[in-house]
């Protein structure tokens, strides 16, 4: 059987993380046949930053390939079929994996200001690695895709019609990759085929989706990723109001105000800590900005549930998963609290323990903790794509 590698790539605004896979191979004992197996992952971080030793992105591949390199699967490898791209905003342009082309990387530019936190880093990422390995299909797997079948209702803002076409304004949604993922194992939990999921990614970006029988129908990010929920750094909804009032009122410049809601406000903006394990720390020993912190931050949880559930008319299964979704039984506990009524009730014990279901025997939605996996997700596509273009 020939051997096919993935790497890939998902390069943040300061960190580059990675992984190798070998996909199809034969299956290790207990797992699943065809699945992919792991070769090597890791993360580059602080790129850029005062006194680290990566500048920029075309040292972090650098690094990244020579770590590969050490540990037998160097770039230059005959096995190495493609590189997946994680590219967060694709705009109405790309709702399907795509092979990299130069008016593809040209067009991921041009959506550079509706995402000017991850867009740069994702183009820089890909145009190292062509310069790598400039024979090589490289695939981009947008963040916005999964979102595309969103219903015109859910996705447009009742804004002038014409002035939101004429600049992009709409919703389009993103971490697409991991609802995608997420929802799919989700629905593997239910009693009914075609079932309807809640999907609550909860990392430093955080994200809620609704799924009904495999497509997305509403989300919580609109045209960037600020709208929604409330994140480490990031405000998520606010009164558009509260702009204009701190342009007229403060004066603050267009960057002050970005820089505000996207980088000093969510659990930072709230109690001076965007790491919830330091929160629910100081909440444990009653401080009381951590306190209002966490309970902002739940409450915004349990209403999008609500109003998720409404959309949707009936839920199955309600999955929890990123970093504070999959390691939070604090969060998971206090954003469904009380929701009996609802059909919606954990098992303290199984919430505690975090793995798989933890809904009460009797909870007519289950409720379950499931570990996303992006990289995974992204490999697998990009393989569909070079399969599908006889490359691989
Ligand atoms: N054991 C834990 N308890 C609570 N929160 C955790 C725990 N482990 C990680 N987290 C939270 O997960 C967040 C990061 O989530 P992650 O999905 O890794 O983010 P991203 O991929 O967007 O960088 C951290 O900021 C941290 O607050
Ligand atoms: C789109 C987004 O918010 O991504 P992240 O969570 O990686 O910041
Ligand atoms: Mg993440």
């Amino acid at each position: 059987m020939t051997r096919k590698h993935i790497l890939v790539l998902n390069s943040g605004s300061s960190s580059v993380k990675y992984r190798l896979l070998s996909m199809g191979e034969e299956p290790a004992k207990g797992a699943e046949a065809g699945e992919a197996v792991r070769l090597a992952s890791g993360t580059v971080e602080r790129i850029g930053e005062a006194g680290s030793p990566v500048a920029d992105h075309g040292q972090a591949l650098r690094a990244v390939a020579d770590e590969l390199e050490r540990v037998g699967f160097g770039l230059d490898s005959e096995e190495l079929i493609a590189i997946g791209h994680r590219v967060v905003h694709g705009g109405t342009a790309f709702t399907e994996p795509t092979l990299i082309t130069d008016r593809v990387v040209e067009k991921i530019k041009k959506l550079v200001p509706l995402a000017p936190l991850h867009n740069p880093a994702n183009v820089e990422g890909i145009q190292v690695a062509r310069r790598l390995r400039p024979d090589l299909p490289q695939v981009g797997v947008f963040d916005t895709a999964f979102h595309c079948t969103i219903p015109e209702a859910a996705a447009t803002y009742a804004i002038d019609r014409a002035t939101a076409e004429r600049y992009g304004i709409r919703r389009y949604g993103f971490h697409g990759t991991s609802h995608a993922y997420v929802s799919r194992e989700a629905a593997r939990l239910a009693d009914r085929p075609d079932p309807n999921v809640i999907v609550l990614h909860l990392g430093n970006g955080a994200s809620v989706s609704a799924v009904a029988a495999g497509r997305c129908v509403e989300t919580s990010m609109g045209m960037t990723p600020l709208e929604g929920l409330v994140m480490g750094t990031r405000s998520g909804d606010v009164d558009p109001g509260v702009l204009v009032h701190l342009r007229r009122e403060a004066r603050m410049r267009t960057e002050e105000v970005d820089g505000l809601l996207n980088r000093r406000s969510g659990l930072l903006g709230l109690c001076g800590d965007n790491d919830m394990r330091a929160v629910e720390r100081r909440v444990a020993e009653g401080d009381p900005d951590a306190e209002l912190a966490l309970s902002v931050y739940c409450h915004r949880i349990r209403k999008y549930v609500g109003a998720y559930y409404a959309v949707l008319g009936t839920v199955d299964v309600i999955a929890f998963t990123a970093g504070v979704g999959e390691n939070s039984a604090l969060v998971r506990e206090r954003a469904l609290a009380g929701l009996e009524a609802l059909g919606i009730a954990l098992d303290p014990g199984l919430n505690a323990a975090g793995k798989g279901l933890i809904s009460a025997d009797g909870s007519r939605v289950k409720v379950a903790v499931i570990p996303t996996d992006e990289e995974l997700e992204i490999a697998r596509q990009t393989l569909e794509v070079v399969s599908r273009n006889g490359r691989g």
